[in-house]
């Protein structure tokens, strides 16, 4: 079992321990569940879906990055497939407040990079904050999303989110999830293409400025993130963000050999100097652009 895991596993019931240690034991564990583990875990239990992800959000929290505030937050978000991914805050001594990221945005863009269409319930130990609730209300799913949190009946965004602000109220129809493809063309060594897979599929409805980040570990592994744009603006997620929300959720931690960026030099908004300077303090100068150009 990957050691960050090893103490919030002695927090579970018995009958949970002793169905997800299995789960956990072996290697390539990315904290995520199949339809089919979720099946085994219930079977094994007794418990219901909402009441397992709620017993599982300990080890969510457990893969928290808080330096800065210690305050570790753990949330699942699970997809329509049945695929149900962890997801937990981040934070970047460092740099700035901005560059956090918060475990709901953790979980739903660890599903959006596993492909996952749409999401059904996301279950935090906290209740999410309103920069979380308008993060949420980007999602194709809209206020009928699912929200589950410990000692309350789960509800849906509307209650956590009334009157609210979102994609509509600027004429988008866009809606973070739904699959698309703005075909840029692949270049490049295998990093590269990755950066520029991922700016294609990234959402940017507002700018255009579409942009994705690959990133190798010092394993060899390759982890790519996509832009992921808000209706409120400030609420969006970079693109590194996202890649290293797939790296933590891996178990690699944050040491990157290289990284690259794929956007428009002379896109409305870029990413370059940001993303530069968050890898920079992660141990990380070797950033290189990668142009997007049109099949
Ligand atoms: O809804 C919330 C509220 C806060 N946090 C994180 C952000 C930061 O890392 C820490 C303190 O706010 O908790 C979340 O992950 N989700
Ligand atoms: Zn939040």
């Amino acid at each position: 079992m990957h050691p960050r895991f090893q103490q919030a596993f002695t927090t579970l019931p018995s009958d949970l321990q002793q169905a997800i240690a299995p789960v956990l034991a072996a290697d390539d564990f990315a904290a995520r569940l199949t339809p089919q583990q979720v099946a085994d875990l219930q079977q094994q239990t007794g418990l219901d879906a909402d009441a397992l992800a709620l017993a599982l959000l300990p080890l969510a929290a457990a893969c928290a990055l808080a330096t800065l505030s210690h305050f570790n937050v753990g949330a699942i978000a699970r997809g329509a497939s049945g695929s149900w991914y962890f997801g937990a805050n981040m934070e970047f001594a460092g740099t700035t407040m901005q560059q956090t990221i918060h475990a709901e945005q953790s979980a739903i863009t660890h599903a959006w990079l596993h492909d996952e269409a749409k999401l059904e319930t996301v279950t935090v130990n906290y209740t999410p904050c309103g920069h979380c609730r308008q993060f949420m209300n980007e999602l194709n799913s809209g206020t009928a999303l699912r929200i589950s949190l410990p000692n309350r009946p789960a509800t849906t965004l509307a209650n956590y989110l009334p009157d609210s602000f979102g994609p509509g109220d600027l004429d988008i129809h866009e809606r973070l999830l739904t699959p698309v493809d703005h075909g840029y063309q692949p270049a490049g060594d295998a990093l590269a293409q990755a950066a520029i897979a991922a700016a294609s599929r990234s959402h940017a409805p507002y700018s255009k400025a579409h942009s994705g980040v690959a990133l190798e570990s010092v394993s060899g592994k390759i982890y790519a993130g996509r832009y992921a744009e808000n209706a409120a603006f400030n609420p969006s997620l970079p693109p590194l963000q996202a890649a290293l929300i797939l790296m933590n959720m891996a178990g690699e931690g944050q040491a990157i050999k290289r990284a690259v960026l794929a956007e428009h030099p002379q896109a409305l908004l870029v990413q370059h100097d940001a993303t530069r300077a968050t890898l920079a303090m992660l141990g990380c100068s070797d950033l290189h652009l990668a142009a997007l150009t049109k099949a």
